[in-house]
């Protein structure tokens, strides 16, 4: 069953390098797609020095669009997203992610740190279903067309159409590992932006599907 990695990146630098090396070495995956969203840094260049396929957006479309754009241009069967930001990722977390919907036992899986640094494991020990590191059957993205998702409203979409539909979701733990937060990234006060927004199109997500999911 053909794998592709997604990873959505703007201005991610520091960190995507790692994460494509590592994703390189893991014969499971046939397709690594990184989309980078209108990055003013060196993403894509960095995306095209590990030989993987590399989408450059002109314009910042928001994370939705950027796994969107990237989902598109595969015709694999089961789908990874991955964070660019992420530090400390390894093989056991991408086989951990992948290998409950390889075998057919899970629809998607949703990966939530642990052990990995303090603000970054209590924010998805607060709310798991908000993390971006998936894996999920390809048919189970497809269900976002129905729906007109925002930004960062896409985890919150597709956790609420799991439960909506019934599919078979497991939640593992990804043991030591972090992602570099929005006020490390971008400064203190578009950090808090960005956060502020990302809240806002997950609740904006929340009150167009309608249903609760506390
Ligand atoms: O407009 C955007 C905003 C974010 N991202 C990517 O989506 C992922 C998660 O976003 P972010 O880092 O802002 O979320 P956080 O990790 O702080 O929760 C990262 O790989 C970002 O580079 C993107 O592709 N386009
Ligand atoms: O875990 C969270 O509360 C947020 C914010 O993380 P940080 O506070 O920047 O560590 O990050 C997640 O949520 C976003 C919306 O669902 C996802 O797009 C990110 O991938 C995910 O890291």
């Amino acid at each position: 069953m053909p794998v592709a990695a997604v990873i959505p990146a703007y201005n991610e630098e520091k960190t995507v390098g790692n994460i494509l090396q590592l994703l390189k070495s893991i014969s499971l995956i046939d397709e690594i797609i990184l989309v980078s969203d209108g990055s003013t840094d060196n993403t894509a260049y960095i995306g095209r020095s590990y030989d993987v396929s590399v989408i450059e957006l002109p314009q910042n479309r928001g994370k939705v669009g950027a796994v969107m754009c990237g989902v598109k241009s595969t015709n694999a069967n089961v789908i990874l997203l991955l964070d660019a930001d992420l530090v400390g990722l390894k093989k056991e977390h991408v086989y951990d992610l992948l290998l409950p919907v390889l075998k057919g036992e899970s629809d998607m899986t949703i990966g939530v740190f642990k052990n990995g640094r303090g603000a970054t494991d209590l924010a998805q020990k607060i709310a798991p279903f908000l993390s971006g590191q998936r894996a999920l059957q390809r048919w189970v993205f497809d269900k976002l067309k129905d729906y007109n998702v925002k930004d960062y409203g896409l985890e919150m979409a597709l956790t609420i159409i799991a439960k909506k539909e019934n599919l078979r979701v497991k939640t593992v733990v990804l043991n030591e590992l972090t992602h570099v937060m929005k006020e490390e990234k971008r400064g203190f006060i578009i950090g808090v932006a960005s956060r502020i927004k990302m809240y806002w199109d997950i609740l904006t997500c929340m009150l167009k599907l309608k249903l609760e999911v506390f």
